[in-house]
């Protein structure tokens, strides 16, 4: 039986999970898991539903049939293959910890991604990209040539189809264009529990202000640097003995499995943006363990 996942935001009334639930009964599927939010805030709704479709009905059909409902309450729905798997670039600079882990999670089967194509600006991480048969693309970025970097940059993403682009410590600040044109497809890794200490050097200047605790955050990219709506963030604890570089080293582990854990809720469509926040529905029973065994 295919496995599929319904993602909708409108604003909240009365009557959204009734029609959405009559709906996928009407159609022959049955509900595995479902995830609601009410923001009271800004008075959206939020709702990711899992379910199994007993009749074999497809991806167009759902689709269209939900038309009407949808018109009704103005919503913004999208129906999901939860086998297909998402294409995506990974971006690399001189620290290579969460490309890694990455490749580990994708080559055990931990994290069901088509990495289409890894990009960085320098050459450190060609060998172990081409043994993992994956393309790599060396992109120099100078202040001068920006503009025609991000160029080759955008056409590895359109040439592959790529629907996600995972900075996974790439130390370059993307243009306001750039980021325009991937909202909410760009996803980075930053090396510090924002909002404190942005930048490219956070553990710097974590040192100097003798913090306790350092940590590491997952966030959409936008044009303002450090600035994007947070998916996930983690913590571990420092202390006055410990040196700038205790702090890296320190630091990998809980940058590598912060932009892990962003990027599996990202995958299966557990997170959505709510201005400049984000909604995170919690993972659904089972949708960690597709790794391989052994
Ligand atoms: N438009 C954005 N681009 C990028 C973001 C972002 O939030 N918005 N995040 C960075 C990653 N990052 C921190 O997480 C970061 C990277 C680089 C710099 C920086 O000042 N870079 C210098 C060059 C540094 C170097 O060459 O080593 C620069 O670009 O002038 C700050 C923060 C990725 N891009």
């Amino acid at each position: 039986m295919t496995k599929y996942c319904l993602t909708v935001t409108c604003l909240s009334t009365r009557g959204i999970v009734a029609a959405i639930s009559t709906y996928l009964a009407a159609k022959g599927c049955n509900i595995t898991d479902s995830s609601q939010f009410d923001d009271a805030e800004t008075g959206r709704f939020f709702m990711r539903v899992s379910f199994v479709s007993e009749q074999g009905v497809g991806l167009k059909e759902l689709g269209e049939g939900l038309a009407p409902a949808a018109e009704e309450f103005d919503m913004t729905y999208a129906f999901h293959d939860e086998a297909s798997k998402m294409k995506v670039v990974i971006m690399v600079s001189r620290f290579g910890h969460c490309l890694n882990d990455l490749l580990y999670r994708w080559r055990i089967g931990a994290l069901p991604i088509d990495i289409v194509a890894v990009i960085s600006n320098h050459m450190d991480y060609q060998k172990v990209v081409v043994n993992h048969d994956i393309p790599f693309h060396c992109i120099k970025v100078t202040k001068e040539n920006k503009p025609e970097a991000e160029a080759r940059i955008m056409a590895v993403v359109e040439e592959n189809g790529a629907e996600l682009v995972i900075l996974a410590r790439y130390m370059q600040v993307l243009s306001d264009e750039l980021c325009r044109r991937m909202s909410g497809r760009i996803i980075n890794i930053h090396h510090s529990f924002l909002p404190s200490f942005k930048g490219a050097n956070p553990y710097k200047q974590a040192f100097e202000r003798g913090v306790k605790l350092i940590g590491a955050t997952s966030h959409y990219v936008t044009a303002d640097l450090d600035e994007g709506p947070i998916i996930e963030q983690d913590i571990i604890r420092v202390t006055h003995a410990q040196s700038p570089e205790d702090y890296v080293s320190l630091g990998r582990d809980v940058e590598s499995q912060v932009l892990a854990r962003a990027i599996h809720a990202h995958i299966h469509r557990r997170v959505f943006l709510n201005g400049n926040k984000t909604v995170v529905f919690p993972a659904s029973p089972g949708s960690y363990a597709s790794e391989r065994m052994g």
